[in-house]
């Protein structure tokens, strides 16, 4: 059965962060949660100028020679240079492996530091200063902003949630969260669906919520309902200054699937694209299941409980060809 692909431009909420009127801002992203899992975030606060410059960066860093991006091979805590082809987000459809390469920086844990040893923990690779100064701090720096924003995110998800606005802010939910900020350069290769080559494979994001800033290259497509035949795709438009905000599975499990973790993809229009996912994931030993507000009588628990950390090692395990760790 072929897919129907490029369904008009789809129509997301809009969910505008400076607005003073809580109460409507958390209804309209229940409403966005609810029916798709994507919205725009718009007057979110983050400065859009430290923004471009991850973007100027990301290019950089990609338009090295190989041998140099080889230094800074993904290691077995995950961070660092995913070649392109490396990832294969969809592997029952794919031929190959995704159009892209990435990279991958998670929160510092130093060696020293007991929490080391635990799979997906560990020191930050970075390329050297020499060869791209100002790489590493304008990482950080970034990170530091995304993470603030995604806590404010999730401060609204609470509330949309009917939870306290502070829910999340709980010991042992967030407190130490797999935040990891990832660069992505796609290849001018044409995707076709068709003959199984993407930009991405279909996903959907697997932890919390995922902040996603892109260039102004179309290819990311959704598809609301994964069961129906044919799929259909839908354009998402890039927005300037506004970020694609999705939310991953572990927030559909803890809203009983209320709130939707939807299938995403990339078909790349056959022209360079860089886009910067933010992935803000709970602690690695969080569990993860419904939420008091999200289950009664009539409505138990849909999914056995799980950890954060174990779902996204077997995610990786899964999709990343490279992924190795001796931890696991
Ligand atoms: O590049 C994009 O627009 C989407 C990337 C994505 O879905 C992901 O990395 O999870
Ligand atoms: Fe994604």
């Amino acid at each position: 059965m072929g897919e129907a692909n490029g369904h008009g431009d789809n129509n997301l909420a809009c969910v505008d962060m400076s607005s003073p009127d809580l109460t409507t801002t958390a209804a309209r992203l229940r409403q966005a949660c609810m029916d798709v899992g994507f919205f725009y975030l718009i007057n979110h606060g983050l400065d859009l100028e430290l923004l471009d410059q991850v973007f100027e960066q990301s290019k950089n860093f990609f338009a090295l020679p190989m041998e140099q991006k080889m230094t800074v091979l993904h290691d077995k805590n995950h961070r660092g240079y995913t070649p392109f082809e490396e990832e294969i987000l969809d592997p029952a459809k794919q031929s190959k492996g995704d159009s892209k390469e990435g990279y991958y920086i998670g929160r510092e844990v130093p060696d020293s530091d007991p929490r080391s040893k635990k799979p997906l923990h560990g020191p930050n690779q970075y390329p050297s200063s020499e060869v791209l100064p100002g790489w590493q701090e304008t990482m950080e720096r970034y990170f530091d902003e995304a993470m603030k924003l995604s806590r404010r995110v999730a401060g609204l998800i609470a509330l949309a949630l009917n939870l306290d606005q502070t829910y999340f802010d709980k010991p042992g939910l967030l407190d130490d969260p797999m935040a990891a900020l990832r660069l992505l350069h796609y290849s001018a290769e044409e995707s076709h669906p068709g003959l199984g080559i993407y930009g991405a494979g279909a996903h959907s994001d697997y932890g919390m919520i995922t902040l996603l800033a892109t260039d102004d290259v179309p290819g990311l497509q959704i598809c609301r309902n994964k069961d129906a035949v044919p799929q259909i795709w839908e354009d998402v438009q890039p927005r300037k200054g506004a970020y694609i905000v999705n939310l991953g599975d572990m927030l559909e499990r803890w809203s009983n699937g209320l709130f939707r973790s939807t299938l995403h993809r990339v078909v790349n229009p056959g022209v360079e694209r860089y886009s910067i996912p933010f992935f803000f994931e709970p602690n690695y030993d969080c569990v993860v299941e419904c939420l008091p507000t999200c289950c009664s009588e009539d409505n138990p628990p849909k999914y056995p409980p799980i950890t954060s950390g174990n779902h996204l090692l077997g995610k990786y395990k899964i999709t990343h060809q490279g992924f190795k760790s001796d931890k696991v």
